[in-house]
């Protein structure tokens, strides 16, 4: 069973995203010294810079300094291209807190970006792997029309992304949203996070939706995630992407 938090408002979607990311951050502090977090590309980085910088009664409580700063998905791009994962999450949330705030962002290694081919793809994704934590106390998701989560697409052209099930980042080749080159966390990366969470918002995302949480078909990524994980898995959805959605219970 996931869980499932519908809003009606953009403000309290956020609000309560904030809270709950907060949550997480205060229970990894109790345990450890740091916060380990993922964070993925598209219209999550709005709602991040919405829940945690905009909203004056949660940023206080988010104690940046002892983050660490990861990304569950990256494009193979540099760093400063407008299709960075990293640079727009610079963008939208680091650059705008106080230059004061120290953070640990871990961001995908950009000297190893070349022209060689699958190799050094492979190796870019290798290297990352080599940078993360054994277990992450968030990753945060997005959730593409297609039903595609971080870059795990569906279909059998890309179903090499989810049979992995020893590398903990793989290059995506071929991607369907462009940029073609990814990297990407696997299921094993997943597997092994205390939490995931999804935000998913507008009307763009009806149709998957409804295939998600009422036809529950399993050959999306998000509908294995969702199987797979159900117990530590949460969804901050607004009412137009459930607009078609059936099923009360998750
Ligand atoms: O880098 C990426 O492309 C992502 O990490 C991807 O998984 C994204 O989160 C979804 O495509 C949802 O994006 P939207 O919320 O913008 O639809």
């Amino acid at each position: 069973m996931v869980t499932v938090r519908v809003f009606s408002e953009r403000a309290s979607l956020t609000h309560q995203l904030g809270e709950f990311i907060v949550k997480k951050q205060d229970e990894a502090l109790q345990r450890k010294s740091d916060f380990k977090v993922s964070v993925s590309g598209g219209s999550l980085i709005n709602a991040l810079y919405e829940s945690l910088v905009a909203d004056a009664s949660l940023s206080p409580r988010v104690q940046w300094s002892k983050w660490q700063i990861y990304f569950s998905d990256e494009r193979i791009v540099p760093l400063t291209d407008a299709d960075s994962n990293y640079g727009t999450f610079k963008k939208i949330v680091l650059d705008k807190l106080a230059s004061t705030v120290q953070v640990n962002v871990h961001p995908m290694d950009e000297s190893l970006i070349s022209n060689d081919g699958a190799e050094s793809r492979d190796n870019i994704a290798a290297q990352y792997e080599q940078i993360l934590p054994q277990s992450l106390d968030l990753v945060l998701l997005g959730c593409g029309p297609d039903g595609h989560t971080c870059s795990l697409f569906p279909g059998q052209k890309h179903k090499y992304l989810l049979e992995e099930t020893k590398k903990r980042v793989a290059w995506c080749h071929d991607s369907p949203k462009p940029p073609s080159d990814r990297i990407t966390f696997t299921l094993p990366m997943l597997k092994d996070a205390k939490a995931l969470c999804f935000v998913a918002e507008g009307t763009s995302k009806q149709d998957i939706m409804h295939e998600i949480f009422d036809l529950k078909n399993d050959q999306l990524p998000t509908v294995l995630v969702n199987e797979l994980f159900g117990k530590k898995t949460s969804w901050f959805v607004n009412d137009e992407a459930f607009g078609k959605v059936q099923a009360k219970n998750f």
